[in-house]
């Protein structure tokens, strides 16, 4: 056993599954009545239900117990004060930082971080003002009408779902582009419809070696310079990195470069000058509220008494069905269409920062980590996959998010949105139960065989747990905050687990196999050297190229 799973809290919170945990939601709503509000928090307009979960005022107690004896509170300030907590790469990490409108200096290697963020933020502030105003040309004096961004992971997922999420922001006649996979297809249907004169080619990538990047990035190069020349490129190229001299050497103007840091994580550089492509899209205003929303919730994060602190509650609601009911994954369900991309973004966010078996002190770990993190927006999802959720052996922890107010408000649109968001949050925990099935077959007159039979299939048992996330509007500011609240939830949940969330090595060993591989690819000799399935592979490849048919 490891000292976490053998401590007191663990224990406890163990013995306490075997009993509360097995409770029916039914059954805990019946008995307080006032659930709602003892099991909900609020900050601005946004509204955090968890009463609808498999937990009683002892099991947060519990919960809270084992976040105090993790020391999440040490950790927490360990972060924002710049410690270096990522130590396999002996890295501060403080995409917090980036954020910070305090006005409080934070300090790594006993310098202020912030003057180098706001100088970043102003540059960036001014080229985007440049652009979106057409002071900014291309090199045949034409303004820029489409921005495409090229790069992966943490360099591209981000600014896709912030842009998405904040489309009624943007305006018409400045469109951004993502492309991120290494599949020519990407870059090419992307760039069909693009004119090079007024296309601008942002290159982000925090250490300018990803090949999928640098790949689309030069196919981005010679479709940009055989249209108007090398010289285009100063015009129509900017980067986005930490690696200066990888920038200049693929002939991008330092001056057009947007500086980071290695203590911002990939996945966790939407606030920096990765962010980029959104300034462009909605404006630096705008922008500034993303990061001034964060910012709030950070605030929140850092002051608020553990049992009354959203990024922990739901952290430790997340241990508790993990580690204790033995649910392996999470599905995130925001009712908004501008929200597509969030579950896309919250699976890097949340898997490549906790999925991890080895603890920080090197040992393995004898607990489940972090989960399968899936999903859809709704109403589509109900139309997919809820029959799993509602009928399937699974337990899936679900996430509900809404606005109350729609930013594209069309008719009635809205209110049935949100009845569908009520309703599923509602079903999934309370169910059907067998009376209600009989009495609603029996209306039908079915005969006792007929309703014996059909009965188990119309029976929801519901005791499905969800968290709602409300609020008034998806702005700016309102999605950073939600951003931020779900990147501590993870902070949270790896200092419990006591994995390093800010590392990621098991991304290495893949690459390394492909650059081996790839000049396999590319001769006709025979390749030997791997497993047989692997060998086997590579010469269908090559057989299927030579012209071979079935
Ligand atoms: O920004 P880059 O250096 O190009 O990295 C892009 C992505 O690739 C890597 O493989 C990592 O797994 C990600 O964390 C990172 O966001």
């Amino acid at each position: 056993m490891t000292a976490l799973t053998a401590s007191p809290a663990w224990q406890a919170l163990k013995a306490h599954s075997r009993s509360t945990g097995r409770h029916h939601l039914r059954e805990l709503f019946a008995r307080e009545p006032e659930r709602f509000s003892r099991f909900s928090l609020r900050l601005g307009d946004l509204l955090l239900d968890y009463s609808k979960h498999r937990i009683t005022a002892e099991t947060m107690e519990l919960l809270l117990e084992l976040a105090r004896s993790a020391d999440v509170e040490g950790w927490r300030d360990r972060m924002f004060t710049g410690s270096k907590i990522n130590a396999t790469e002996k890295r501060a990490v403080l995409h917090v930082a980036l954020r910070n409108r305090s006005g409080r200096p934070i300090l790594v290697d006993g310098s202020d971080v912030m003057p180098s963020i706001d100088a970043v933020l102003a540059k960036m502030h001014l080229f985007s003002e440049q652009v979106r105003n057409g002071a900014w040309r291309g090199s045949t004096g034409e303004t820029i009408t489409d921005v495409v961004n090229i790069g992966i992971g943490g360099s591209d997922l981000g600014p896709v779902m912030v842009c998405e999420a904040l489309k009624p922001y943007q305006r018409p006649d400045l469109r951004p582009y993502f492309v991120s996979n290494v599949d020519g297809a990407h870059l090419t249907h992307t760039l069909a419809g693009l004119n090079p004169a007024r296309t601008l080619f942002i290159v982000a990538s925090k250490t300018f070696t990803t090949q999928e990047t640098m790949t689309n990035a030069a196919s981005a190069r010679g479709w940009l310079t055989e249209a108007l020349g090398e010289d285009a490129v100063a015009k129509h190229f900017v980067a986005v990195s930490t690696n200066a001299p990888e920038v200049a050497r693929f002939g991008i103007d330092p001056a057009n470069m947007f500086e980071f840091w290695d203590w911002v994580g990939g996945r966790y550089s939407l606030w920096s000058a990765v962010g980029l492509p959104i300034v462009l899209a909605v404006g630096f205003e705008r922008f500034r509220e993303l990061l001034e929303g964060a910012h709030e919730m950070d605030e929140h994060f850092q002051s608020a008494p553990l049992n009354q602190n959203m990024p922990v509650i739901m952290g430790l609601l997340g241990v508790w069905y993990r580690n204790f009911l033995g649910a392996s994954t999470l599905a995130l369900l925001p009712y908004d269409q501008h929200l597509s991309r969030f579950a896309a973004y919250f699976q890097q966010g949340d898997m490549e920062s906790n999925g991890k078996s080895v603890r920080r002190d090197g040992n393995r770990v004898d607990y489940a980590t972090g989960p399968v993190i899936w999903g859809e927006p709704g109403t589509n999802g109900q139309h997919a996959f809820f029959q799993l959720l509602h009928q399937g052996t699974e337990l899936i922890p679900a996430d509900f998010l809404a606005a109350v107010e729609s930013q594209t408000p069309l008719s009635d649109h809205h209110d049935k949105l949100l009845a569908n968001f009520l309703a599923q949050t509602e079903a999934l925990a309370f169910g059907k139960a067998k009376d209600e099935v009989r009495d609603e077959l029996a209306k039908e007159g079915l005969s006792e065989e007929a309703l014996r039979t059909l009965m188990p299939h119309k029976v929801f048992e519901g005791n499905r747990p969800t968290t709602s996330l409300l609020y008034r509007k998806l702005t700016p500011h309102r999605l950073g905050s939600l951003i931020a609240l779900y990147e501590h939830k993870i902070f949270v949940q790896g200092i419990i687990w006591e994995i390093n969330s800010y590392d990621q090595w098991g991304v290495e060993l893949g690459k390394e196999l492909a650059s081996r591989i790839l000049p396999e690819l590319q001769t006709d000799a025979t390749v030997l050297d791997h497993d047989s399935s692997t060998n086997g592979l590579i010469k269908y490849v090559k057989w299927l190229r030579q012209g071979h048919s079935l």
